[in-house]
């Protein structure tokens, strides 16, 4: 509860007082509306009391609207800020091992229910839910104290039944929902949900006729929090009836003494209205909206912690001062895996030249083309730029000089300028670029998803050639590293090898590693080297890998017997 009232004040510290200040009014406001009750009934003058009566009423149905709107944007202001929190957690790292964590990936799951309200209603709303339990909660309270003016046993008495009745139901009311089995249903119904309305999945899902199975997953997932939640939720019969027992004589005693004690007629109205008042005790605070918005809470700030220590890389403070690349026995294994992907790596690529990497599937070439771009530290050995260990270098200067067009890179929801220079650059160098990747598809303001007005989608060409448009962009930027990881998989066969060869001449001095599975463009590369069980196996021009007649050979003429067949 200290979290979340803590995470409440820093959403926003006027509305969280405020918040606050109505809770304890309203909690307030049962006992003095007895209170007044009573007094009207044994005063001989009934104006005063009758004001008191009116105010109070008056107060109860001011303030009610009144808490339920400062909830709702207090709501709003914890839901933003716990987004905020998680972005930046997300992005914050400078590695990216966080993101490809299992167990990080289902605690994001956790956290992010509060605003996407699968399993729970989201802040804006619950933060209502919580305003009137805790209200509630505290006007019993109130009540037992008023009651225990009258006789302090019998505030007492019933307080503790009513608070035992509380414990009973509070346990009932509690739903954990760390565990893994609760993490995995909540992941498979925030991902079939996904499933269902992103558009890129909508191609798929319609052809393969998974939509009802996309509906099941998500219904039979969502069916499982539900059935958790009830079976964590269940009231245990026993102590139900013990607990009827103890309320049974607690009520009877202090209603059997209040309807015999020769106390006048209004202070009896009093007592009896805080007697049974106290019985909001038992059932405030209970509400089940207020663990899973407190769960949200600790999700995000256990995030915060994790997320920044599995993604920490080293940093130094020195400042690249060159292109050529080297890697010295390196291994490398992910997180959790039981096998290495590298395993005694030994490559130099002198500054200027280009290297094209090749290997069967899950060789390892994505792998090394992360080290080089510094998402992952090896696990041995280094990675040198110009003879310095790149853990030594200052992080942010040796990003800005590594540009990459990534197998899986992202089709910005923006501009076609900001798709070339998504952190800008001047129009001329971005229509530059364009011109030397053939990408001039669309005006430069057009923006590159038909999701928004005036908007295009390009083919997974032309989103390619716009891909590498913003690498070149960036070598105009300062770039002298070049990273492409099958940037022309998906231009036609002539358009590939064009491409190719225009992007060389205009990365000129630049440091090339191109990763692809087509000859047609591996053998314009200076050199080659073809990967194999996590070590360099070939290296070498194309015209020496041909002579060796290796495995590289093998491969090309594997590839280029089914063009001529073709
Ligand atoms: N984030 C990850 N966590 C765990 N294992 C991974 C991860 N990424 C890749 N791997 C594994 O590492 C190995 C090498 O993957 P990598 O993507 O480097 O291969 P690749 O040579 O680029 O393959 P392809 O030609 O299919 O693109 C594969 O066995 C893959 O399953």
């Amino acid at each position: 509860m200290g979290d979340f009232a803590g995470a409440l004040w820093r959403a926003h510290r006027g509305l969280a007082t405020a918040w606050w200040i109505l809770v304890l009014a309203q909690a307030m406001l049962p006992a003095a509306f007895a209170y007044e009750v009573g007094s009207l009934i044994a005063a001989a003058d009934k104006t005063g009391p009758l004001i008191g009566l009116g105010t109070v009423f008056l107060l109860m149905q001011i303030l009610a609207p009144l808490h339920g709107q400062v909830s709702t944007n207090l709501g709003a202001h914890l839901s933003s800020r716990l987004q905020d929190r998680l972005i930046t957690a997300a992005t914050g790292p400078p590695g990216i091992a966080h993101l490809e964590s299992a167990a990080l990936t289902g605690e994001l799951a956790v956290a992010r229910d509060f605003d996407l309200g699968i399993s729970g209603p989201p802040l804006a709303l619950s933060m209502g839910l919580i305003a009137g339990s805790l209200v509630e909660a505290l006007a019993g309270a109130g009540q037992a104290i008023l009651l225990a003016t009258w006789h302090w046993w019998a505030g007492a008495l019933l307080g503790t039944a009513w608070l035992a009745t509380h414990w009973l139901l509070r346990d009932a009311a509690r739903w954990s929902r760390d565990t893994p089995e609760v993490r995995y249903a909540q992941r498979r119904a925030e991902y079939t949900y996904r499933l269902a309305v992103d558009p890129p999945a909508g191609k798929e899902i319609r052809l393969f006729g998974l939509s009802d199975w996309t509906v099941r997953q998500f219904v039979h997932n969502r069916q499982k929090l539900v059935d958790l939640r009830w079976q964590a939720t269940k009231l245990r019969q026993r102590g139900l009836g013990v607990t009827l027992a103890v309320l049974t004589v607690a009520n009877g005693l202090v209603f059997w003494t209040l309807a015999t004690d020769a106390t006048a007629l209004g202070v009896k109205a009093t007592f009896a209205q805080a007697a049974i008042g106290t019985a909001a005790l038992a059932f405030g605070g209970l509400n089940w909206a207020l663990p899973p918005a407190i769960e949200a809470v600790k999700a995000a700030d256990r995030l915060d912690r994790s997320m920044a220590e599995v993604g920490a890389l080293p940093c130094g403070s020195r400042i690249p001062s060159g292109t050529a690349l080297r890697f010295r026995h390196v291994r490398f294994s992910y997180p959790n895996a039981d096998k290495p992907v590298l395993d005694g790596l030994d490559l130099d690529i002198p500054a200027g030249t280009s290297l094209a990497v090749v290997g069967v599937n899950g060789a390892g070439k994505t792998t090394l083309v992360k080290l080089i771009c510094r998402l992952y530290d090896p696990t041995a050995g280094t990675v040198e730029a110009d003879g310095v260990d790149l853990k030594t270098l200052d992080l942010t200067s040796w990003r800005g000089n590594v540009t990459a067009v990534f197998q899986d890179f992202i089709r910005y929801q923006l501009p076609l300028k900001d798709n070339v220079a998504p952190t800008g650059a001047s129009e001329e160098d971005i229509r530059a670029a364009l011109a030397a990747t053939d990408a001039e598809f669309a005006d430069l303001d057009t923006v590159l998803s038909k999701g928004y007005d005036g908007g295009t989608d390009l083919s997974g060409g032309q989103w390619q050639r716009v891909a590498l448009a913003r690498a070149l962009a960036a070598v105009k930027q300062g770039a002298g590293i070049v990273v492409l990881d099958e940037p022309t998989a998906q231009l036609d066969i002539k358009g590939e090898t064009e491409a190719f060869t225009r992007f060389l001449q205009h990365t000129k001095g630049c440091t090339t590693i191109l990763v692809s599975h087509r000859f047609g463009t591996v053998r314009q590369a200076d050199r080659i080297c073809v990967l194999d069980n996590g070590k360099v196996a070939e290296l070498g021009s194309h015209d020496e890998l041909m002579a060796a007649n290796g495995k590289y050979r093998t491969m090309f003429d594997l590839q280029a017997a089914r063009f001529q067949h073709d």
